[in-house]
């Protein structure tokens, strides 16, 4: 496959770049000079490190955006730099210039050392695994300087891709390690003696593009990414064939923060392919930037040290949702069989106009892939271990961020492009419509809409839509109004987007924006996702929303009512059928939530007169049972005061109550309580009977395990104030069943409850006595 050459050509095209160097230069090649100390003779004396040390103040490290002490962390005395002067013999240049070959930077680049510290650690003194951050935007590496003296211990441990190195100071000679800044990094304790280093951060100056041009690999690449975007990706379990990919994403090695990443700033191999690849993306008449991605790898795994049979045991009486707790995994310690499933995320980007880190959102498939260096051989940031739970088997998780070059063919530059930035794809045609390129605007609007209905994905709806209406309207053309449109959802509108509504009512027509919303509404055919939280909250809002919309006489009141009744539907619909059976707790919290959203349409329908829909809420107003009397008042409490719409509602809620109350209290000496309905079997049967009985209050069932649990559940599913406990004795065990107090308590609850509630009504609702 092309992009697998690709890859190839850039694996070859590179030495083996080492993440970290070392040299040793004698001490006759430097001098260093501390106020209040004088000049350093070396091997560095117990003296002279005395004198340091009381020079010195407790060294800082960053962690995050904080700058911390912790002597457990970092142990190590820090002279302040204003009092140090180094002086270097020309061989400092000559090594730094091999360092930066052995780095893989390339030749017409130039490392430039900035002093960043002095250190020192005396015996038993230390620094623990950690990164530096990168002060400096065109900092690449990081090089410590051990000055000779007399000490053992205090390594310098550099890792990189899971490999360690180890760097020992001399006592006669500096020892200078660089590495790059994505390397951890810490030092061992000192064991004897004092170790005393000086800190560089490395900056990387010069043209690293120049050499590149004229590499022979550079043709070869083009052919590889004319290849690429000419050949139809083969359709996983189809015979049939795709469209070419849209883009290559190449991954790199290193890793780059989101302030690192700029072409001048690659390391080590990943600077040599940058410089090929722009090379070669400019030769194919390709656009390419650079970008940082969210790799998340699903594993096949298990953990060697989980006992299989636990998952077999005997669970009974134990509460059948729990279960282990997935926890942050080390990977470490489970073993990796295949891999299930690989999704990569474009997340930012630099611009290719702006030339600034700009954030995306862009999934990208396995096509569009390439790398070196597989991404399971680097360190993820997080992993995630989760035991069976039944769709696949063990399963890790691993989470990875790795910066890549992605390249495009410039003449499809803008549907690549809106594809990642679906914000700046609408600005562009708003802007070529408006200068006037109308049919340039309008073909590029047809070029998104193979994947345009991902931009209703993508985050900050708000804008992204205000942005859509702006221009659909601008391109003045029905159909591609409607493809612009339609990713998005009927909960997106907020009032701010009302009068391009009402714009584009006006100017399209009632059938228009009738099928753009009845699209919008989509998501809310019954079965797709429930009720869920961002729906609720915007019919909460409704009549905002409605007041934004009613402009009088305007297009937009037809629009508006039409939303109401969309919303009616779907919410009658969803809850409708949910309103039989019997009330649990469960439900009642559920139900209560609904009260607010309920409250917001029948609001809305009131302020439109949408007699069809305030018809409708009444019909559910009267339907008889508790569940239905618990949306009722719960919609009502949301209303909080008298309102045009409510009245029937009110009305009939206090009438219900009314009977509720007039019926007779149950005697003291009443036990009977009522299975609710639902299942016939003979344990039922029997269950039923025993708990209609009015004087019996406890039951000695013999039940093997299964028929014990059906009348737990049974018992626990309607929340009924019935004990349940297992005598284990005898064969089977023996289920005991006693009917609790609980039982009057609750109904005096529910009588003072409704008690509040008709008073509460007669006072806001002026329901009539
Ligand atoms: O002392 C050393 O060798 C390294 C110090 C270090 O890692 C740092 O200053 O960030
Ligand atoms: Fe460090």
């Amino acid at each position: 496959m092309a992009r697998e050459r690709v890859a190839e050509l850039l694996d070859a095209s590179t030495e083996p770049a080492a993440s970290s160097v070392y040299r040793k230069l004698p001490e006759t090649e430097l001098s260093v000079a501390v106020d209040g100390v004088g000049p350093l003779r070396f091997p560095v004396s117990d003296e002279q490190a005395a004198q340091l040390r009381g020079l010195g103040h407790r060294a800082r490290f960053g962690r995050g955006e904080q700058t911390l002490t912790d002597p457990e962390v970092r142990d190590t005395w820090e002279i302040p730099k204003e009092l140090v002067r180094v002086e270097w013999t020309a061989a400092f240049a000559a090594v730094l210039d091999g360092m930066r070959a052995e780095l893989g930077l390339p030749p017409h680049c130039e490392l430039t050392p900035e002093l960043h510290s002095m250190l020192l650690y005396e015996t038993g003194q230390f620094f623990l695994a950690h990164q530096d951050s990168e002060k400096d935007d065109a900092m690449v590496a990081t090089l410590v300087v051990t000055l000779p003296s007399a000490h053992t211990g205090g390594e310098l441990v550099v890792e990189h891709q899971g490999q360690t190195k180890k760097y020992r100071g001399l006592k006669t000679a500096a020892s200078l390690v660089a590495f790059y800044a994505d390397c951890r990094h810490q030092v061992l304790p000192v064991k004897t003696g004092n170790r005393v280093a000086l800190t560089y951060n490395l900056l990387l100056t010069g043209d690293s593009q120049a050499a590149a041009a004229d590499n022979p690999l550079v043709s070869e690449l083009a052919a590889g990414l004319l290849t690429h975007f000419a050949t139809p990706v083969v359709l996983p379990y189809s015979s049939r064939r795709g469209d070419p990919p849209a883009r290559l994403a190449y991954l790199l090695d290193h890793e780059y923060t989101a302030r690192g990443l700029s072409w001048s700033r690659l390391k080590g191999s990943d600077a040599a392919r940058g410089a090929l690849l722009r090379a070669a993306a400019e030769r194919a008449g390709c656009e390419i930037t650079l970008a940082l991605a969210e790799i998340q790898e699903t594993w096949d795994a298990y953990d060697p040290d989980e006992d299989e049979d636990a998952w077999y045991g005997d669970h009974e009486d134990e509460d059948p949702d729990e279960h282990k707790d997935s926890e942050s995994a080390d990977d470490r310690q489970y073993v990796l069989q295949d891999l299930i499933e690989t999704s990569t995320t474009l997340a930012h980007w630099i611009g290719p106009e702006t030339g600034r880190l700009e954030n995306i959102s862009l999934d990208l498939s396995d096509a569009e892939v390439a790398s070196t260096t597989p991404t399971a051989d680097m360190t993820p940031y997080a992993s995630e271990y989760e035991g069976y739970m039944g769709n696949y088997g063990n399963t890790l998780d691993r989470w990875y961020r790795r910066a890549a070059m992605v390249i495009w063919p410039r003449d499809q530059g803008f549907a690549s492009r809106a594809e990642a930035s679906p914000g700046w794809a609408l600005d562009e045609l708003t802007a070529m419509a408006r200068s006037g390129e109308i049919a340039e605007a309008r073909e590029a609007a047809r070029s998104l809409e193979s994947f345009w209905h991902a931009a209703g994905r993508y985050p900050d709806q708000t804008e992204l839509l205000r942005k859509a209406l702006e221009a659909a309207r601008e391109l003045d053309d029905a159909q591609i109004a409607a493809i612009l449109l339609r990713p998005f959802a009927l909960e997106r509108l907020v009032p701010g987007h009302g009068p391009a509504i009402g714009g584009l009512a006006a100017h399209y027509g009632d059938i228009w924006i009738d099928g753009l919303l009845r699209d919008w509404s989509e998501s809310w055919r019954p079965g797709s996702h429930g009720l869920a939280q961002a729906p609720l909250e915007w019919l909460e809002n409704l009549p905002r929303l409605c007041t934004a919309l009613s402009v009088e006489g305007s297009p937009s009141i037809t629009a508006a009512r039409r939303i109401v009744e969309l919303s009616w539907t779907m919410f009658a619909g969803q809850v409708g059928p949910a309103l039989d059976g019997p009330l649990t707790s469960r439900r009642e919290a559920w139900l209560t939530t609904l009260g607010a959203p309920c409250s917001g349409i029948i609001a809305a329908a009131a302020q439109l007169g949408s007699t069809g829909v305030l018809e409708d809420a009444h019909k559910l107003a009267r339907t008889a049972g508790d569940r239905a009397h618990v949306l009722a008042m719960a919609t009502l409490r949301a209303a909080g005061t008298h309102q045009a719409g409510f009245d029937e509602l009110a009305g009939n809620c206090a009438e219900r109550i009314r009977a509720l109350l007039a019926q007779p209290q149950r005697a003291l000496d009443d036990w009977s309580i009522e299975l609710p309905t639902g299942c016939a079997c003979e344990l039922c049967e029997v269950l039923g009977t025993f708990l209609q009985h009015p004087e019996r209050r406890a039951l000695d069932w013999p039940l093997a395990k299964d028929r014990r649990r059906h009348v737990h559940a049974r018992i626990d599913d309607a929340e009924l104030p019935v004990r349940h406990e297992t005598r284990r004795q005898g064969r089977p065990y023996t289920l005991v069943l006693t009917k609790a107090e609980a039982l009057f308590e609750r109904e005096r609850i529910a009588r003072e409850r409704h008690e509040a509630d008709l008073a509460w009504l007669t006072d806001k609702w002026k329901v009539s006595i």
